[in-house]
């Protein structure tokens, strides 16, 4: 899939700008960014319910503009199931296999089995991990290509929020479903994603693979005898966290002269700690004033 220039205003206001990126098939994508910087807007946007102002989303070489039905390669599922409440399971199950023609019942049924959902008549009689995980599942049956998730684990328990990120993962790269995620759970993300896009107020900030991480930053913990940071040093760290006079920073990878100036100040603590995907969104998008 390939989002190419997407723009979106509402009411005036521009939501999306110029966003372009691509997802392969079996990869996992996390969306993050700050609240408000449009990461519902552009999954709803790639979705096609919404109608990007500028710009498209193709399928290998359709414009999902132009081919409507390519829609039907890809599933969107809003953080908010409440849409759902009035169906009943058979109901939605129909609905599913009326819009994707190759969803496979005996998946759904085996899948439905596997986690012991219950056999209920009314979506509303699923608790919220009970319906997060039937929609995974009716998701999944439908053989799409395409998975758009906002916000997939809001109010689960940590138990079934393991079960459901295990099925999503494992699913994802068994089917070559190109998976989506908007999350704020960046530590959840940290384990499960291929690659990262991060917006800021609507445009792409960065987007890189997860694995690229450590050859662009290092993450050191800090304490120096003055108690404080030296200020000579601040310009050419990105800070994350303080505590008291022990201090987080991130350094770029490749900056080697920075690395061995901090140790010519005689730091009374000096640890390389393990860069997470949190580090690098404060880094990013915190700003400094947050920290220091
Ligand atoms: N229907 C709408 N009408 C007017 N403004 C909207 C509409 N939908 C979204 N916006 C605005 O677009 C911006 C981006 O919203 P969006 O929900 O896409 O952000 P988000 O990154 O998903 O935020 P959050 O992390 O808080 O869920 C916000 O400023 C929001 O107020």
């Amino acid at each position: 899939m390939k989002v190419k220039n997407l723009s979106k205003t509402i009411r005036q206001q521009q939501i999306l700008n110029n966003i372009s990126f691509e997802v392969s098939p079996g990869t996992i994508t996390g969306i993050i960014g700050r609240n408000g910087a449009g990461k519902t807007t552009l999954l709803r946007t790639m979705a096609g319910i919404l109608l990007p102002s500028s710009g498209d989303v193709f399928i290998g070489n359709h414009s999902i503009l132009k081919h409507p039905a390519k829609k039907q390669t890809m599933i969107f599922i809003p953080d908010n199931l409440d849409s759902l409440k009035t169906y009943s399971t058979n109901e939605l199950i129909t609905l599913y296999k009326m819009v994707y023609p190759g969803f496979d019942m005996d998946y759904f049924n085996h899948m439905r089995a596997h986690f012991s959902l219950p056999d209920v008549n009314r979506i509303s009689q699923l608790s919220k991990g009970m319906k997060a995980l039937f929609v995974l599942i009716l998701a999944f049956s439908s053989r799409v290509d395409y998975l758009l998730l906002d916000e997939p684990t809001d109010g689960l328990d940590a138990i079934v929020k393991r079960k459901v990120l295990d099925f999503l993962v494992e699913q994802a790269r068994a089917n070559q479903v190109a998976v989506m995620i908007a999350s704020h759970r960046l530590e959840e993300l940290d384990f499960m994603v291929d690659d990262v896009l991060i917006l800021r107020n609507g445009e792409v900030e960065e987007h890189f693979a997860i694995g690229e991480l450590k050859t662009r930053y290092r993450k050191l913990q800090l304490a120096f005898q003055s108690g404080s940071f030296p200020p000579d040093l601040l310009k050419r760290v990105t800070p994350v966290s303080q505590s008291g006079s022990v201090y987080a920073v991130l350094i770029s990878a490749a900056d080697s002269a920075i690395y061995n100036e901090i140790q010519d100040h005689d730091p009374v603590l000096f640890e390389e700690l393990k860069l997470t995907l949190e580090d690098v969104f404060l880094a990013r998008l915190g700003g400094t004033d947050d920290v220091l």
